[in-house]
């Protein structure tokens, strides 16, 4: 066996106690073998958590890593007009090329900010799968469906991409890749397609992950069309499953949140790009009273505009409370919960825990930092003080990602500078177009 021990750091256990532990890791399996200060045994490799919070790697569990290329892009406009005036005209432009050099940029981006899974939507799977091999990070992704603005052909064709994907590269990367059927969302994929794409899909085992509720506009035309709201619709169509996640999830009354709950599907909230969108504020609160499981997600960099899940915590803690007219919702335990074993459980992997047993997919946070002295309550910290900036090393799957903020599995400048390049030719091409 060859073992790594994160060494002379507090450690964040999965209750939210902060104890001083050593973490030893098998480099082999990928997990947490044991967690204590009087753990016998010598390691092949050490990483110093001296000074330092040795917590799980925070989990994104809706995004759309590739979207970097479009990071300031478009900003200040809800979400049809973002979506149509301008997000949708620059994506018919990508290449598979410019979707690996955002993909790169993002996962760079994750790992020096602390993330070390993700469940991704978007285009050109195989170049993403190959791109998350390469950065060492633990994956779901899926390929994103849209049928309403193609004939039967086509969309029957996005359709079979998105479940052929699902099926082919599921277990990919030593595992570290998992897979799920995508349909964009209720209003933008048809019913017809839905009904059968998601039977398939369960038949396969394979996961359900689509957009749900976000805005009123998306909400009202199913109520007033069908009769229904939308996840009493998406519930006949069967995609309220255990294994499924929904993004957003904003507009959703007593009865939907009952519904989540009852059939086991997970809310991956978005609070940075409900806030810059106008979406809404999503009932977090009443989402987890009920017993909804509740992820957290950047959603892409166009709307966010990074992919730092510190910044997600504390503008979900910020909107939670607000949202429910109380300060003590959405609580600094609440949120790291939910973007550490709450999103590693929405998106079904063994993750966000540092426990034995559990992937070893870590981060160790550096506390020197003056904004986050004095050190009362290192929960408080992680939620409403701690940035990105401040991780000093990431593991993923027991391998090093990042030693002393030096990215191991991606040369730094040039995965900045491609994504620049590649960001300036797509826009020029989608202003010419
Ligand atoms: C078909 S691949 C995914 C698709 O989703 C778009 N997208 C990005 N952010 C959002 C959002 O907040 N709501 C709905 N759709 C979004 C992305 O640009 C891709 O086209
Ligand atoms: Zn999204």
């Amino acid at each position: 066996m060859s073992t790594l021990r994160i060494t002379d750091g507090q450690v964040l256990l999965p209750d939210m106690r902060v104890v001083d532990a050593d973490v030893l890791v098998d480099r082999e399996e990928g997990g947490i073998l044991d967690v204590g200060r009087d753990i016998d045994a010598d390691a092949d490799e050490t990483l110093d958590a001296s000074g330092g919070l040795v917590m799980p790697g925070l989990v994104n569990a809706h995004c759309h890593v590739a979207m970097t290329l479009l990071r300031g892009y478009a900003d200040d406009k809800p979400l049809d007009a973002w979506l149509q005036e301008d997000i949708w005209p620059a994506e018919a432009e990508l290449t598979a090329e410019d979707i690996r050099a955002g993909a790169e940029l993002g996962m760079l981006e994750m790992i020096k900010s602390g993330t070390t899974a993700f469940a991704d939507m978007y285009f050109e799977v195989p170049t993403l799968v190959d791109a998350v091999d390469e950065a060492g990070l633990r994956a779901r992704v899926g390929h994103g469906v849209v049928t309403v603005v193609k004939d039967d052909e086509g969309a029957q064709v996005d359709i079979d991409e998105s479940l052929s994907v699902a099926r082919e590269y599921d277990g990919a990367a030593d595992g570290r890749l998992s897979t799920a059927y995508m349909p964009h969302s209720l209003t933008t994929v048809g019913e017809e397609y839905l009904r059968e794409s998601v039977a398939e899909a369960r038949e396969d085992g394979v996961p359900v992950h689509f957009h749900a509720n976000e805005t009123t506009d998306e909400v009202d035309p199913i109520v007033d069309e069908r009769g229904e709201r939308p996840l009493e619709y998406a519930d006949d169509l069967g995609m309220l499953r255990p294994q499924n996640f929904l993004a957003h999830c904003v507009h959703v009354d007593e009865s939907e949140i009952d519904l989540l709950a009852t059939r086991g599907a997970a809310a991956v909230h978005c609070p940075a790009s409900n806030m810059k969108l106008a979406s809404g504020m999503a009932p977090v609160q009443r989402m987890l009273d009920a017993g909804v499981t509740v992820g957290l997600g950047t959603d892409g960099a166009a709307s966010n505009n990074d992919l730092d899940m510190f910044d997600e915590m504390r503008d979900a803690a910020m909107i939670g409370k607000l949202a429910a007219d109380d300060a003590s919702a959405v609580a600094a335990g609440t949120v790291v919960e939910m973007a550490t074993r709450g999103s590693a459980n929405a998106i079904g992997v063994r993750s966000g825990v540092v426990e034995p047993g559990a992937n070893a997919d870590l981060i160790v946070l550096d506390l020197d930092a003056p904004h986050l002295a004095p050190a009362h309550d290192l929960v408080s910290h992680l939620a409403y003080a701690a940035r990105g900036s401040d991780v000093r090393h990431t593991v993923c799957d027991g391998q090093v990602l990042m030693r002393d903020r030096e990215v191991l599995t991606m040369d730094e400048a040039e995965v900045k500078e491609r994504a620049r390049t590649h960001a300036r030719d797509l826009v020029a091409r989608a202003e010419d177009a």
